[in-house]
């Protein structure tokens, strides 16, 4: 039988060097051949520093889980968990909405639980596919489910604002597991 470890204590994420980071950002802002005493970027790499650390720090929580004591045995599905994320390539946000599903077996987890789970995969350097198969990975592992789904649609800026420019587009990537894998009446549910 599997147990429920914390996704955040099992996941090792780097320490963050906020004054390394600054300073970085400070010779980044030079090189882009910015007058740093100009008063509204004097400050800019310390804002810069922080914004990145926040951006790749989840929020703290506690992963209750709930035994499925009455064998509700139908879909468990939040839809449009909104998410943003940092992508690995240009270090650009990308950012859109997260379906996130379950079949339960024995346990249960709060609904709350599948938008902080999406929260926590998302504060890092990601792809999208790795992200959507680390919250499918972190459902079955942590619930021991009958079947996952996890569909995630998202606008990258890297995409939009640089490079092809093609603003507006979607990407969706999902991954089905267990008795969602195939095609029917309960992975229809999903969007
Ligand atoms: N598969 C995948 N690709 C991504 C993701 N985020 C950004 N990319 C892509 O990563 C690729 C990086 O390709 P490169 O050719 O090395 O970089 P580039 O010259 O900046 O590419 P362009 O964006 O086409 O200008 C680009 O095609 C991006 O669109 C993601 O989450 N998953
Ligand atoms: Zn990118």
């Amino acid at each position: 039988m599997l147990t429920f470890e914390d996704p955040q204590s099992s996941l090792a994420a780097p320490e963050i060097d906020l004054p390394r980071a600054q300073a970085a950002i400070a010779e980044f802002l030079r090189a882009l051949g910015r007058d740093e005493t100009d008063p509204h970027l004097v400050d800019t790499p310390r804002r810069v520093a922080a914004a990145y650390a926040q951006m790749l720090t989840p929020r703290e929580t506690s992963w209750t889980t709930f035994p499925n004591d009455d064998g509700y045995q139908g879909l468990v599905l939040v839809k449009d968990i909104p998410f943003h994320s940092l992508c690995q390539h240009h270090l650009l946000p990308f950012r859109g909405v997260a379906h996130v599903g379950y079949l339960p077996g024995t346990r249960l987890f709060g609904f709350s639980k599948l938008a902080r789970g999406v929260e926590l995969f998302s504060r890092d350097l990601q792809v999208q596919e790795r992200l959507t198969q680390q919250i499918a990975d972190w459902l079955e592992n942590t619930l021991a489910p009958r079947g996952v789904g996890v569909v995630m649609e998202a606008e990258h800026m890297c995409m939009s604002l640089r490079g092809v420019q093609t603003s507006g587009t979607l990407t969706r990537t999902s991954v089905f597991t267990g008795l969602l894998s195939d095609a029917g009446p309960l992975r229809e549910q999903f969007p």
